[in-house]
């Protein structure tokens, strides 16, 4: 009994000694579970997103992200500093992950920081609203894809959201308000749509709204320009529309952007309730009025203003010479008229001045006075003052302009004389366009100190001299214009230093000599324009070289020799116009391997052969190859002689030849003579109608100059098979006539010229284009230079009415009864010539282009230079 009691007790001892064991043992094993088990639902979680990534490049998660580590040491993770160690941050930016993202981030509901931002994720954005933690929603620069999320705003503590950069579509979550903690918020380069949101004014707390390039609409809400802590509203590159709200209560902002929208109605005037603003953009809206006077004394902060590309109008007000920190300044793209004001010049600060587009004038000194001003900007690196009405001559104090100037830009103003040579001081300029006016005088002196050069334009002025050699010392340039200006002399060898020219435009200018074999070292260069020139000699063979060449004209020069043949490798080349030059020999058929080729004229000049029916000769409308009389063959729209019939009757034609040459060569002997002796009578008899000065106006070579502004491209018509046609203005008698130019160099110009007189001079019709005078003389440079004068024919050719061309602006169209009363008209003319106009006169060329229209738009014959006339009686001759 004892015993037994005994060992009850021991019993009992054990219970009592091991329970407190086995407790402990339990209550340590259950610490150790509930931690391993919300490890486990992090572990669970995280693991679930590795397995949804499906690359990565770098290997960021695949070595490092395995079970053999805590997960809180795996890259990216960071977790809280006390057990239960839990996930609080996740940061795996710019590691090019790729895939989804896995629903399960929603489980780490400690998570305070996630950003995945710079990756490559896509499919929608995981649904996150259990993560009451989460601060730092950044999921930018990624491929996601769908609507943002309701949900999201239940993570209540969000504090910066940024989902830009993404391919979300669908509205602005419509309770963004509840996200009150909400201080950044950057959705931009999207494709939300809908309106934004007037509830963004409930959260107080924020200070960025960055919403731009989406497709947002509708107005801007007043709510959203009354948020009392915003410093940036980034609104630009959206559609939004209606006026700019009137009230505008942001005390913080400092950088307002509303750029590329639809805006209209003008600026605000309280613009006083935004001193704070540093950056105000509002550039390409269809915003207009004047602007407020005071709006650089309003906005005292203000360093960069971007009001381009709308319609404001009226000066530019005086005030903005104030803000003592505004650096930038693009008003281009207005309607802003009178002078440019002096007070800019009280910008110390300013590096950028853009008044592009714009009626600005300066007629006199005072309006220049502004260049003066601007010389105190010891800042100044880019002044753009392109397509305004600036007038006169560049004044000297623009030398003056800070030497840090790196763009100068005053394009197609009335800018006239001299450019003043000390413009070469600004070494550092890396554009100038002084193209479009009517400057003169040489770039010697100037052009070769701009070292920094890499676009140089001075198209469309009169710039006379030749283009020095100190040009090899700009081996920046890409861009070289000095098309239509009146240059001469040899391109100078230095010019192969230009190594890195990408267009090179020379055409229309008095350039002779031989085409420099340098300019096949040009590896990058892209457009070669020779045209219209005195450029001789041939092609030399090292263009064949070019690697990137896309357009080739060297049309209207007297070049001669075949094309080289290595010209077959020029494999981008799509445009090529040999036109108008001495070229001959045989055909280049390899210019059939050109596989880039999409024009091709060499007409005018004097290949020989047959003519491929394939490649780009197959294509009639691509291709011209007029006027090469030895071509034959071709496709049948190319409308050449046959070369095997000719083959066939070869021997017949030579039989007949040799019969034929004798009895013609007598019989023209014969007709000679008889001429010679009608002729000389005729002559006696009209001796007093002999000069064609003593009825016609005389012009001297200056004063067709003066009429058409030098010949300038702007006032071509159009160009014929013997010269150009000019409208001009004639000083004198203030008419408005159009200047036929011979072009000496084209075979027959001379006799068209000579045949044109001789029609012209002694018939008058009313429906035969009236010669004003003729204009036999030599030119400023002591070439030959024969014009004829006509009255201008406002209405244009038969032939731009008929015939549409693509670049023209708006169809023109003919009725039926004025296509009758035209060709009423043309019966009428030829109906004279024929039989009313003394002596019988052939047209030769009748077609719709010489066919010219007045004002009533009534017809009238023009171009008599391949014209006949016959000496016979009148009465005897029949024409068709
Ligand atoms: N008086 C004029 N008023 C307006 N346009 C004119 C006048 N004279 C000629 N033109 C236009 O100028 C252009 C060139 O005319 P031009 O007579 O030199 O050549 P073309 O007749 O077109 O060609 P081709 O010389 O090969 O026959 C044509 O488009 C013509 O219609």
């Amino acid at each position: 009994m004892l015993l037994m009691r005994h060992s009850m007790l021991l019993a009992k001892l054990a219970v009592l000694i091991v329970l407190p064991f086995l407790l402990l043992c339990y209550g340590v094993g259950n610490v150790y579970c509930s931690t391993i088990h919300e490890n486990r639902e992090d572990l669970r979680s995280l693991l679930d997103f590795k397995k949804r990534i499906s690359s990565d490049p770098n290997g960021a998660l695949m070595s490092n992200w395995t079970t053999n580590t805590h997960f809180c040491q795996w890259n990216g993770v960071n977790c809280t500093s006390t057990p239960p160690y839990r996930v609080r941050e996740l940061i795996l930016t710019g590691l090019n992950l790729g895939g989804e993202i896995s629903s399960s981030l929603g489980n780490l509901t400690s998570l305070n920081y996630l950003d995945l931002s710079n990756n490559s994720f896509h499919g929608p954005i995981p649904l996150l609203n259990k993560l009451q933690n989460l601060e730092y929603l950044l999921l930018g620069s990624n491929l996601l894809q769908g609507v943002i999320p309701d949900a999201l705003t239940n993570c209540s503590n969000l504090v910066t959201l940024d989902l830009s950069g993404n391919n979300l579509n669908g509205l602005i979550p419509p309770r963004i308000s509840f996200l009150t903690k909400l201080a950044y918020i950057k959705l931009y380069s999207n494709h939300v749509t809908g309106e934004i949101p007037a509830s963004l004014r409930n959260i107080t707390n924020l200070q960025l709204v960055h919403f731009s390039k989406n497709q947002l609409n509708g107005r801007i809400p007043d709510e959203v320009m009354q948020m009392p802590n915003l410093m940036e509203l980034h609104l630009n590159q959206n559609n939004l529309s209606g006026s700019i709200p009137e009230v505008w209560q942001m005390p913080n902002i400092l950088v307002l952007d509303l750029s590329v929208n639809n805006l209209s109605g003008r600026i605000p005037r309280a613009l006083s309730n935004v001193s704070s603003l540093q950056g105000l953009s509002l550039a390409s809206n269809m915003l207009g009025s004047t602007l407020p006077s005071n709006i650089g004394d309003a906005l005292p902060n203000l360093t960069i203003l971007y009001l381009g590309e709308n319609y404001f109008e009226g000066h530019i007000p005086a005030s903005l010479g104030n803000p003592p920190g505004l650096g930038v300044i693009d008003l281009s793209s207005n309607y802003f008229t009178g002078q440019i004001p002096n007070s800019l010049g009280n910008l110390s600060q300013l590096s950028s001045l853009n008044l592009d587009q714009n009626m600005l004038q300066s007629t006199d000194n005072e309006g220049w006075e502004f260049i003066h001003a601007l010389g105190k900007c010891r800042s100044l690196k880019k002044l753009s003052l392109s397509i305004n009405r600036l007038q006169g001559a560049i004044p000297n104090s623009i030398v003056n302009l800070s030497s840090t100037l790196t763009y100068l830009l005053m394009s197609e103003n009335n800018l006239s004389g001299t450019v003043p040579p000390r413009i070469g001081r600004f070494s550092s300029l890396v554009q100038l366009s002084l193209d479009q006016n009517y400057l003169t005088g040489t770039i010697e002196e100037w052009v070769g100190n701009m070292t920094k050069l890499e676009r140089l334009n001075l198209r469309s002025n009169s710039f006379v001299g030749i283009i020095p050699p100190s040009i090899g010392q700009l081996t920046r340039l890409t861009y070289l214009f000095l098309a239509e200006n009146q240059f001469t002399g040899f391109i100078p060898p230095s010019f192969g230093n230009l190594k890195s020219l990408s267009e090179l435009h020379l055409s229309y200018n008095n350039f002779k000599g031989g085409i420099p074999s340098e300019l096949g070292s040009f590896r990058v260069l892209t457009i070669l324009n020779l045209s219209s020139n005195r450029f001789s000699g041939g092609i030399p063979e090292t263009l064949g070289k070019f690697e990137q060449i896309q357009t080739i004209q060297m049309d209207q020069n007297i070049l001669t020799g075949n094309v080289p043949s290595t010209f077959r490798t020029l494999n981008t080349l799509s445009r090529l116009n040999l036109s108008h030059n001495n070229l001959s020999g045989p055909l280049p058929d390899f210019l059939n391997d050109l596989k880039s080729l999409t024009k091709l004229d060499i007409s005018y000049n004097n290949f020989q052969g047959e003519v491929p029916t394939d490649g780009v000769f197959a294509n009639a409308t691509i291709i011209s190859l007029n006027d090469n009389p030895g071509l034959c063959g071709g496709a049948t729209d190319l409308h050449l002689r046959s070369c095997h019939v000719g083959n066939k009757r070869v021997g017949v034609v030579n039989y007949l030849i040799k019969i034929l040459i004798p009895i013609f060569g007598f019989m023209s002997l014969v007709l000679l003579v008889y001429f010679l002796f009608l002729e000389k009578k005729t002559r006696r008899a009209n001796a007093s109608e002999q000069s064609f000065g003593e009825h016609f106006e005389k012009v001297t070579y200056n004063d067709l100059a003066q009429a058409t502004r030098d010949f300038s491209e702007s006032n071509l018509i159009g160009r014929g098979s013997y010269g150009s046609v000019y409208r001009g203005k004639l000083k004198e008698s203030k008419m408005e006539v159009a200047v036929k130019v011979f072009d000496l160099e084209m075979q027959g110009a001379e006799r068209s010229f000579l045949s044109e007189c001789e029609a012209l001079r002694s018939i008058q019709h009313r429906n035969l284009l009236p010669i004003i005078t003729a204009c036999s003389t030599v030119d400023k440079v002591g070439n030959v230079f024969k014009a004829l004068v006509y009255e201008l024919m406002p209405n244009g050719s038969l032939d731009t009415w008929l015939h549409h061309k693509g670049d023209e602006e708006a169809p023109k169209r003919l009725g039926l009864t004025k296509i009758i009363s035209i060709a009423i008209n043309v019966a009428d003319a030829l109906d004279y010539l024929h039989y009313d106009c003394g002596r019988p006169t052939v047209h030769c060329d009748l077609k719709p282009s010489n066919i010219l229209l007045d004002d009533d738009m009534n017809a009238l014959l023009g171009d008599f230079g391949i014209a006949r006339f016959y000496q016979g009686p009148q009465s005897h001759g029949r024409f068709s």
